[in-house]
C-alpha cells in the first residue's frame, strides 16, 4: 500500500461535507418534463441554502456540472448563482466528467479549500433528459452557415435545394461514446458477455436495488436528503423518486426483451439506468470554518481518485481502477470500509466491477498489484439500492451517492464509506468518506 495523502488545508483542517440535498429523481418526460437542468440546479441550491440556514453571501464558489450541455447556458454554475439570489460576487464555473461530473465538482471545491483560495463552496450537478439540445444534421448545419454568408436570394435557394429530406430531420443527443459510436448499453452487453454475467444475475441485482430503495423510502431513511419539488404546471409537488418499483417480482424482470442487442442480448430496460431528470448538491467547507460557524458536518472527504481506461472494451470498469487508488490515498483497504455505494449504470457493469474487485488476475494484469482489491460484502454494498432504482440524472448521481452514504453511515454507526462510479470515456471515480465524530 502506498503512503496515505491527507486531504487537509495548510492549517491541517479537514474537508467537511456539511450538508447535501437533491431533488426527487424523475424518469424522462414525466414530472420534470419541460424543466431544464439549470432550473433543477437552481431549485436544489436554493433549498440547500435555506436548509443549511447560512447566509449565502459567505459562499465563495459554486462548482456545478451538466452532462447534456444546453448551448444557451454553457456555464450552468454561474446561471445558478445568478438565478438563486446568491451574491453576484460568488465565483462559479462548470465542470464535465460524464457520469462522474459531481464527483469532479466535489474534488474541485475540495482542492480549492485545500489550496486556501476558498473556504466555503457548493458542488453538484443537474441533468435533464426531457429538455434536450435537439440538433440538426451536419449537412443542414453547414448549409445554414453558408446561407448566412450568401449575398443573393438565388444563392440561398440554390444552397437549400441541395439538401435531402433526411437532412431536415432533428438529431437528438445520443447516449453513446463519441469516439467509438457505441451506446453505453452496447458496452454493458459486451461486459455481460466477456465477464459471464447471466440474465438472471442482472435481473436479481436490479430487483434487489428496487426493493432496497423502496424500503429506504418507506422507512424514512431518505428524509432530509430529498426536497419536495414543484412540478409544471406548478400545482403538484413531487415528493419521491418516481422510477422506484414498490411492488415488483423477479418474474416481471424475466419477461422483458433485451433493449440493446435485441437478438442475443441480456441487458433490458430494468437492468439499465433509466433516462432521468434531477439535481443534487453538497455544501462543503474547511472543518475549521464549519466549527467557527457552529455547524456539525455530515462527514469529511478522506480521499478521492480518478482513473482512465480505454473505451473499446470494458469501458465501464472505472470503479475497479479508481477504488484501489482512493483506498491507497486514504491509507485503507476495502475491509476497512463500512458501506460501499457503487453507481449502477447497468446491472452487468456493476456485477463485472464486483467480479474484478475480487480477481487476483485482474489485480496483477491490469492494476499491477499483488492482491485483489477485495471481496464485496453484500451487507455493506448499495444497502439502500442504487442508480438502477433511483435513476441517473448523469451529473447529479455523485452528489446523491455522497449525501446518501454519509447519512446512512451515521444512522448505522459506521465510520468509513466508499462511493464510486464509472463514466463515459473510460473514466472512473472513487471517494472515501468519513463520518464526523
Ligand atoms: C456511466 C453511465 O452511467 S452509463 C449509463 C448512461 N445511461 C444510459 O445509457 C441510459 C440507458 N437507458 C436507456 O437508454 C433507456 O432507459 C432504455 C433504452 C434501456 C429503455 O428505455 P424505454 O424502452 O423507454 O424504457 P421503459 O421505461 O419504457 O421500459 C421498457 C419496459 O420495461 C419495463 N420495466 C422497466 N423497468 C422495469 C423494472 N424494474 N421491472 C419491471 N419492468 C420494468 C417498463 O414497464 C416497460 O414496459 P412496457 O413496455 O410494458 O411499458
Amino acid at each position: 500500500m502506498n503512503k496515505a495523502i491527507p486531504l487537509v488545508t495548510r492549517e491541517g483542517s479537514r474537508i467537511a461535507i456539511v450538508d447535501g440535498l437533491r431533488t426527487p429523481f424523475a424518469k424522462q418526460a414525466t414530472a420534470f418534463h419541460g424543466v431544464p437542468a439549470v432550473d433543477l440546479g437552481k431549485m436544489v441550491v436554493s433549498e440547500l441554502l435555506a436548509k443549511s440556514g447560512i447566509d449565502s453571501a459567505i459562499i465563495d464558489q459554486l462548482v456545478f456540472g451538466q452532462v447534456v450541455q444546453m448551448p444557451e447556458a454553457p456555464n450552468i454554475a454561474r446561471e445558478i448563482v445568478l438565478g438563486t439570489g446568491m451574491s453576484v460576487s460568488t465565483d462559479a464555473y462548470s465542470v464535465s466528467r460524464a457520469c462522474a461530473t459531481s464527483f469532479q465538482a466535489v474534488a474541485n471545491v475540495a482542492e480549492s479549500i485545500m489550496a486556501g483560495t476558498i473556504s466555503i463552496g457548493i458542488a453538484g450537478g443537474a441533468d435533464s433528459s426531457s429538455v434536450l439540445p435537439i440538433g440538426v444534421s451536419k449537412a443542414l448545419a453547414r448549409t445554414l452557415v453558408d446561407v448566412n454568408k450568401a449575398r443573393t436570394l438565388s444563392q440561398r435557394l440554390s444552397l437549400f435545394s441541395k439538401l435531402k429530406l433526411r437532412d431536415l430531420l432533428p438529431v437528438p443527443p445520443a447516449v453513446a461514446e463519441y469516439s467509438t459510436g457505441l451506446r453505453m448499453g452496447d458496452t454493458a452487453e459486451q461486459m455481460a458477455k466477456s465477464h459471464g454475467i447471466t440474465r438472471l444475475q442482472q435481473d436479481e441485482l436490479a430487483h434487489r436495488s428496487h426493493q432496497l430503495a423502496a424500503k429506504a423510502w418507506e422507512d424514512g431513511l431518505l428524509d432530509g436528503q430529498v426536497m419536495a419539488a414543484h412540478v409544471p404546471p406548478y400545482k403538484d409537488v413531487l415528493q419521491k423518486d418516481n422510477n422506484i418499483r414498490f411492488n415488483s417480482s423477479i418474474e416481471q424482470y424475466a419477461k422483458l426483451r433485451p433493449a440493446f442487442d435485441r437478438k442475443h442480448g441480456t441487458v433490458t430496460a430494468a437492468t439499465s439506468t433509466p433516462l432521468t431528470d434531477g439535481a443534487a448538491a453538497v455544501l462543503m467547507m474547511s472543518e475549521s470554518r464549519a466549527l467557527a460557524l457552529g455547524l456539525r458536518p455530515l462527514g469529511y472527504l478522506r480521499s478521492f481518485a480518478f482513473a482512465a481506461i480505454d473505451v473499446w472494451e470494458d469501458m465501464l470498469l472505472g470503479p475497479a481502477y479508481a477504488t484501489p487508488l482512493a483506498l491507497d490515498r486514504a491509507g485503507l483497504t476495502l475491509q476497512d470500509i463500512d458501506l460501499i455505494d457503487m453507481h449502477e449504470a447497468f446491472a452487468a457493469q456493476t456485477l463485472a466491477n464486483i467480479k474484478m474487485f475480487s480477481s487476483q488476475q485482474f489485480a496483477k494484469e491490469k492494476l499491477g498489484r499483488e492482491q485483489a482489491i477485495g471481496e464485496i460484502d453484500w451487507n455493506r454494498f448499495n444497502v439502500l439500492g442504487g442508480s438502477l432504482a433511483y435513476g441517473h440524472p448523469f451529473a447529479a448521481t455523485g452528489a446523491r451517492m455522497i449525501t446518501q452514504t454519509l447519512h446512512e453511515l451515521r444512522r448505522r454507526g459506521g465510520k468509513l464509506g466508499l462511493t464510486t462510479a464509472c463514466a463515459a470515456g473510460g473514466l472512473g471515480a472513487a471517494m472515501i468518506l468519513e463520518v464526523a465524530e
